[in-house]
């Protein structure tokens, strides 16, 4: 029976790295992974998965509209699909993960899912409350503060380094406007 899994963290913790490295071990088994990213997610390319340590993957496209268990069937009805991979599974919507579920419950394909849990407010992200919900498996990655703790949070700052405490969900982009940290520091960042 195949599963659904999201390996969840703050950002910079190595989610795209291991997504990466888990489609290298499907293709090196001869296995056909499928890879998808966030269409409005173009820091290192649109359609594309990159890490620091040198993989790099095409990927497909999600959008906010799109119907991934039409998308994924279609797929699989041309070329036999071992896997989903998701990046940047946090700005899914909550139909798509439902549709994610019924890609494991009916096409029995394993879908993995990387993401934030939660945003720079503290708040879950949609495609974020419904993983936690629904996944079969809910795995960690982790990263550090500054201080050596666990970095479950992340500060996004304004152009003079300062934390924001409001502001849009979604905002693409980098090590330039996000700092992972721990709660106590996350709490000291915006004065509270
Ligand atoms: N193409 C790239 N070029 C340079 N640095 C990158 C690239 N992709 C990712 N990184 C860096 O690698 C680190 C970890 O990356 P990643 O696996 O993307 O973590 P996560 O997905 O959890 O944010 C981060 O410091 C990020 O800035
Ligand atoms: C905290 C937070 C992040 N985002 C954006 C910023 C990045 O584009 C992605 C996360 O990238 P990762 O390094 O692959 O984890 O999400 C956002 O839009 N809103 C937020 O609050
Ligand atoms: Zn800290």
């Amino acid at each position: 029976m195949a599963q659904m899994y999201f390996y969840y963290s703050a950002m910079n913790a190595g989610k795209s790295t291991t997504l990466l490295q888990s489609s290298f071990n499907y293709r090196e088994r001869g296995m056909t992974p499928v890879i998808f990213t966030a269409a409005i997610d173009d820091r290192y390319g649109k359609g594309k998965v990159s890490s620091r340590i040198g993989l790099q993957e095409d990927a497909e496209l999600f959008s906010t509209s799109d119907d991934l268990y039409a998308r994924l069937q279609d797929m699989n009805a041309t070329k036999k699909v071992d896997c989903v991979l998701i990046d940047e599974c946090q700005f899914l919507t909550k139909v798509q993960v439902y549709q994610l579920t019924e890609v494991v419950d009916k096409l029995n394909i394993p879908v993995l899912c990387y993401g934030l849990r939660s945003d720079f407010r503290g708040e879950l992200f949609e495609g974020s409350r419904y993983l936690l919900a629904w996944a079969d498996k809910l795995v960690e990655l982790k990263t550090i503060c500054h201080c050596g703790r666990k970095a479950n949070m992340v500060i996004r700052q304004d152009a003079s380094g300062k934390a924001i405490a409001d502001g849009d969900q979604v905002e693409i982009g980098g090590n330039d406007r996000y700092v992972s940290v721990c709660r106590k520091h996350y709490k000291e960042a915006l004065g509270r």
